[in-house]
């Protein structure tokens, strides 16, 4: 099999859940068998392609293998994968000429499962490939008169839990909007580091890129495959150097909707992760310090800031839940752990992995960080409340609940998540303010 359908295919074994596994992380998992390989960089930029692009669209191609297949359920799971994966190339990956995404999905079946299903993966990739205009219709995936969720769930590739979710929040339209976001890739969202004296000249440069969909200073978005050499500029070069960091763009805008410039100093980022938000804040001349649950986590804080020219940021390992500030904070920012329904385009694995019954746990590790956080807050602070996800209970009624228990508290400001069709990915925030006037050090 071709290096780099074998490695995809690894990792979506290793990713996708089963009975023995609730499966890995994405980025992880591929971090891992890309680490492994020897693959060149052309085969490691197709096995990523293939990973997540099978991850995004999965549900909708398993449901179009089904039409062509007599009993699906009876079709090794092995097998299932190597035509779905087949299936992704031969519909969505142009650069690669169907006959020979049949040619090698073919031999692989061969190899998994001898001669027999070999012909059947033939034949079924060949009626695949014969009009892939069929697949675009709405009717085809309504044949049997489905239920709008069912019939939601098939055409955009999302499970059903998930779409009957948003109908119930947020209605037919919304819902077709977060539905269609997340079955195309997320744009690559980059950071001009506003601290250096290059970065105006930089931002307008990356804002003149041809296709470019986003650019409010220091935040731009661009297409995945942008060209930057034909434009001048040497991506690795302006990252390694610390003039530019890769960040969704979608990420960032939520701080600014949330009006970070007015923050009160210091910011203690208290689910900092690998410091993406802290940064920002960083680069954004706010003093901030910074601390996560889970210590590996904040490893590459000090390497991150080093190489932004930032001064070194205090971090420490600490829960959330349990906070106990030494010296008051002017804003709590907590960009809590969620289930991440907002942000399925780049992160395309958690649609499968993510059960409904793991709401209930995330609620409770929500209400109980923001109930800390607020005790810690200063008269006059901020506590800014972030999250990655399309569902009220772990948005807004988290935000009422601590209001139902905290009679004093003010909500200062809301950034709804609602879809973003530009940047494809959505957000929450809000920002919370105890009575009395900041006057923190
Ligand atoms: C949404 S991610 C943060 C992403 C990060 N702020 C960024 O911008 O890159 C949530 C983080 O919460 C952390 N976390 C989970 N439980 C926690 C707890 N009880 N206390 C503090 N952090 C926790 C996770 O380790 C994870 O890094």
């Amino acid at each position: 099999m071709p290096p780099a359908r074998r490695i995809a295919l690894t990792v979506l074994g290793r990713v996708l859940p089963s009975s023995k596994s609730p499966g890995q992380d994405v980025q992880a998992a591929l971090d891992v068998a890309l680490a492994d390989s020897t693959l060149d960089p052309r085969d490691r930029g197709l096995a990523t392609e293939l990973v997540y692009g099978y991850l995004r669209l999965c549900g909708r191609l398993d449901y179009i293998l089904a039409q062509f297949l007599k009993n699906p359920a009876a079709v090794p799971l092995a097998v299932r994968r190597i035509l779905g994966l087949a299936a992704y190339e031969i519909l969505h990956c142009a650069k690669v000429p169907a006959y020979a995404s049949v040619d090698w999905a073919v031999s692989a079946v061969r190899k998994a499962s001898g001669k027999g299903l070999s012909g059947m993966a033939n034949a079924v990739l060949r009626r695949v490939a014969a009009d892939p205009g069929a697949f675009e219709e709405p009717g085809f995936y309504r044949r049997d008169r489905p239920s709008e969720v069912v019939y939601l769930s098939r055409a955009f590739s999302c499970p059903e839990w998930i779409v009957s979710l948003w109908l119930g929040a947020c209605g037919p339209d919304e819902t077709r909007q977060h539905l269609a976001a997340q079955a195309e890739p997320a744009p690559l969202g980059l950071r001009v580091n506003r601290a250096r004296p290059e970065a105006k000249a930089l931002f307008d440069a990356l804002a003149a890129l041809p296709g470019a969909l986003y650019a409010v200073f220091p935040t731009i978005a661009v297409p995945t495959g942008t060209d930057f050499a034909a434009a001048g500029l040497n991506l690795p070069e302006l990252l390694a150097s610390g003039a530019l960091s890769r960040q969704s763009a979608a990420a960032q805008d939520v701080l600014y909707r949330l009006g970070l410039p007015e923050w009160p100093e210091p910011v203690f980022d208290a689910c900092a992760g690998r410091g993406g938000k802290t940064l920002l804040i960083a680069e954004a001349g706010k003093r901030v310090f910074a601390a996560d649950m889970h210590a590996p986590r904040l490893a590459g804080l000090p390497r991150e800031a080093a190489r932004l020219g930032l001064p070194p940021i205090p971090a420490f390992r600490a829960s959330a839940t349990k906070m106990a500030l030494a010296a008051p904070a002017g804003t709590i920012l907590l960009d809590a752990p969620c289930s991440g329904l907002g942000v399925l385009s780049r992160r395309p694995d958690a649609k499968w992995r993510r059960q409904p019954e793991d709401i209930a746990g995330l609620i409770r590790l929500q209400g109980a960080m923001l109930e800390a956080a607020y005790a810690n807050l200063a008269p006059g602070g901020r506590l800014v409340y972030v999250t990655c996800t399309i569902h009220p209970a772990e948005n807004e009624k988290a935000i009422d609940r601590l209001g139902g228990r905290h009679r004093d508290l003010i909500l200062d400001s809301e950034a709804p998540a609602v879809p973003d069709p530009v940047l494809g990915e959505t957000f929450y925030g809000a920002v919370l303010r105890k009575p009395g006037s900041c006057r923190v050090p």
